[in-house]
């Protein structure tokens, strides 16, 4: 079984990326921007998605959310290609899965208030029977995230509103059409630290009231850390995945070098965090150009524990390293994990737990 594979036992994935790629013609020649992920949620499930800006997040988000075909391998919802699905089905689908842009103000319709932003799907799909049951919906949609009393909020336009109340109707929107699914896609990342914070915290709330799945992309492992500590994390590296397990487990216990290299990198003083600090220093802050990738792992011009014949000749493939945890480094699956980031420590919850 591969280290990505579910027992029987565990539920049907709600979604599956098997062997996505995804390549773009650019001015530089062609860049593999997604490069042969597997990838699984399963209902209710959280998956943050984790890595530097251009590591291929996004384009990963967009192919889940069939709002971008992939180049080649397969999305499957519900086990079926969502690119084989007849119309009804993938309209069934494209419902099933919101997508909330990490720039609410620019995909909320400037001209339109925001109950017309929120009733347009509910009378579109046929959610509601009038107007009236509309406009009851979309208070108690705005009451969700916490836009109290809704009805202050129904008659503005998004410029009368502040990024947090922005990004807050940008949910209830996703949430009209009572997904199985939000990707957020760096939902937060625009928002002053506090309201980052209570925006965090609302989301948190609908993910475990709601039992709605996340794909939560951030390049924030701090982040992934509050928002996804019961679910899973997959570290992405110019465009391949190169750890994955457990949400705790990558935290506590990272194992590729350049997950611990994303800890060690976060300013903040999260004792946690520090904790599993490596202490390891980068061989170069440089990452190549998608265009011109270095070959065998391309982590290894930067990586400390770089060696010379084995690193720059083939692609390292996810294997497993610890129970449910994998990575795809050819000295981590050769050697094991360096001995300061020895055994996973002991911890039962985190802050968004
Ligand atoms: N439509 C496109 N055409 C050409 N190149 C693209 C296109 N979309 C994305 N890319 C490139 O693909 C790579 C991955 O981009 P992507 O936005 O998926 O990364 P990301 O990890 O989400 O980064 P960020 O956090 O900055 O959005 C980048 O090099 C980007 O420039």
């Amino acid at each position: 079984m591969s280290a990505l594979e579910k027992s029987p036992r565990e539920a049907a994935p709600l979604i599956t990326l098997g062997g996505v790629s995804q390549v773009f013609d650019t001015a530089a020649g062609p860049i593999r921007a997604v490069d042969d992920i597997e990838l699984s949620i399963n209902p209710g499930e959280v998956l943050c998605l984790v890595g530097e800006s251009g590591s291929g997040k996004t384009t990963a988000a967009r192919m889940a959310a069939g709002l971008a075909r992939p180049s080649s391998g397969q999305v499957s919802f519900g086990g079926t290609d969502i690119w084989s699905m007849k119309r009804a089905e993938f309209g069934t689908f494209r419902r099933s899965v919101q997508y909330v842009h990490q720039d609410p103000y620019a995909s909320l319709n400037p001209t339109r208030t925001i109950q017309q932003t929120i009733t347009a799907p509910l009378l579109k799909h046929g959610v509601v029977k009038s107007k009236k049951e509309a406009a009851e919906k979309a208070v108690e949609l705005l009451t969700k995230v916490d836009l109290t009393p809704a009805a202050n909020y129904l008659p503005k336009f998004p410029h009368q509103l502040s990024g947090g109340q922005r990004q807050r109707v940008a949910v209830a929107r996703a949430l009209t059409l009572d997904p199985k699914l939000i990707i957020a896609d760096e939902s937060t990342s625009m928002l002053d630290v506090s309201i980052r914070i209570s925006v965090l915290a609302m989301l948190g709330r609908l993910r475990d009231d709601l039992g709605v799945g996340f794909l939560f992309i951030t390049h924030d492992l701090a982040i992934a850390k509050y928002f996804g500590w019961r679910g899973k994390t997959a570290v992405m590296y110019l465009g391949r995945i190169v750890e994955f397990g457990p949400t705790p487990k990558i935290i506590n216990a990272p194992t590729h070098p350049y997950t611990r290299a994303l800890i060690d990198a976060i300013p903040e003083p999260d004792p946690d965090l520090t904790k599993t600090k490596g202490r390891e220093s980068l061989r170069s802050l440089e990452i190549p150009s998608l265009a011109n990738l270095p070959a065998g792992c391309s982590f290894h011009p930067r990586c400390p524990q770089f060696e010379d014949g084995l690193c720059d000749g083939k692609v390292p493939q996810l294997v497993e390293i610890r129970s449910g945890q994998s990575a795809a480094c050819h000295v981590v699956a050769r050697d094991g994990v360096p001995e300061v980031h020895g055994a996973p420590k002991a911890r039962s919850g985190g802050p968004g737990a």
